[in-house]
């Protein structure tokens, strides 16, 4: 299995009383499966899954699959806990229409560099499929170092990594420059879509793409394969999209953009989550409607 290319991690569409919309996410999916993305990702952060409850979210895994097998395409399915043994637990529940398990460094507990590898080899020696390391230390609260990565892409069972690190750092360097070549870094950072491209990574997931699944698969395919040029016009058109998109704790303003288009019956997201404010919706509006405006 091959992760590269362009993955969507899709919203979890609620009713405005607060149930789970999963037609509206059956058509997402088609929708963005359709205008270009290798495969998609449920319950990334993105699909709110702290909010969800044991039952909605294996609803939200089903109908992704069911789209996803009806296309022979990818999917990815968010999983994990600060726990080791609940997250052996989930995970050899998953679902088998998944192609591998994004699993999160585990928050909170702050464990060593040891701990955390101790943590993705029980994992990977329990899951019926391989694992994506999702490196996100802005959410976690724990940086991994370069020699831990590169330890955790030794693992067997590990496939990949969702680098999310908000920048690129001297970590990001050395990981990507002495990656071995078996293992895919995809960027979970939209802004840094291009810029880890460059260093190696083989594509992205990106919640951006719920709102545009063309443009930004058009973005992932112009870094991989060039010119160069055209990548970083791609990019430049797609800036203020995408920081409009994440004025707001995401995916509030997503939610709110798809809602505006009647492609989602509401633009509601669960608490703690607010929903996104009409300037920050109609600014999203605004860049949608003219992604090549310039940068502010
Ligand atoms: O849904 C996800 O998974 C994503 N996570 C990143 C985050 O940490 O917010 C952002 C990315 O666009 C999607």
């Amino acid at each position: 299995m091959e992760l590269s290319g362009l993955y969507v991690p899709l919203v979890t569409p609620f009713t405005d009383d607060d149930r789970l919309d999963l037609d509206a996410l059956a058509a997402l999916a088609a929708a963005v499966l359709d205008e270009g993305a290798t495969g998609v990702v449920a319950l990334g952060t993105t699909g709110e899954p702290a909010t969800l409850t044991r039952t909605e979210a294996r609803q939200v895994v089903d109908v992704c699959a069911a789209v996803c097998a009806g296309r022979d395409r990818q999917l990815v399915v968010g999983t994990g806990t600060s726990s080791t043994a609940a997250s052996v637990d989930l995970i050899a529940d998953l679902d088998p229409g998944a192609t591998a398990a994004l699993v999160a460094v585990p928050a909170y507990t702050r464990p060593s560099q040891e701990g955390v590898v101790e943590h993705f080899r029980h994992l990977a020696a329990a899951s019926p499929v391989p694992l994506v390391v999702y490196n996100v230390p802005y959410r976690t609260g724990l940086s991994l170092t370069a020699h831990t990565l590169h330890r955790l892409a030794d693992l067997p069972g590990v496939a990949g990594f969702k680098h999310t690190v908000g920048s690129i750092d001297d970590t990001t360097v050395a990981f990507l420059s002495a990656l071995r070549p078996d293992v895919s870094v995809l960027a979970g950072d939209d802004l840094y879509i291009g810029p880890l491209i460059s260093l190696g990574a083989r594509g992205a997931i990106t919640a951006s793409a719920n709102v545009s699944p063309r443009a930004y698969a058009e973005l992932v395919s112009a870094w991989r394969h060039g010119p160069a040029h055209h990548a970083r016009a791609a990019h430049d058109a797609l800036v203020p999209l995408t920081r409009a998109l994440f004025a707001e704790p995401s995916p509030a303003v997503i939610k709110a953009v798809l809602a505006a288009e009647g492609r989602i019956a509401s633009p509601r997201v669960r608490l703690p989550l607010l929903p996104a404010t009409p300037a920050a919706l109609s600014a999203a509006l605004a860049y949608r409607d003219a992604p090549s405006a310039p940068l502010r």
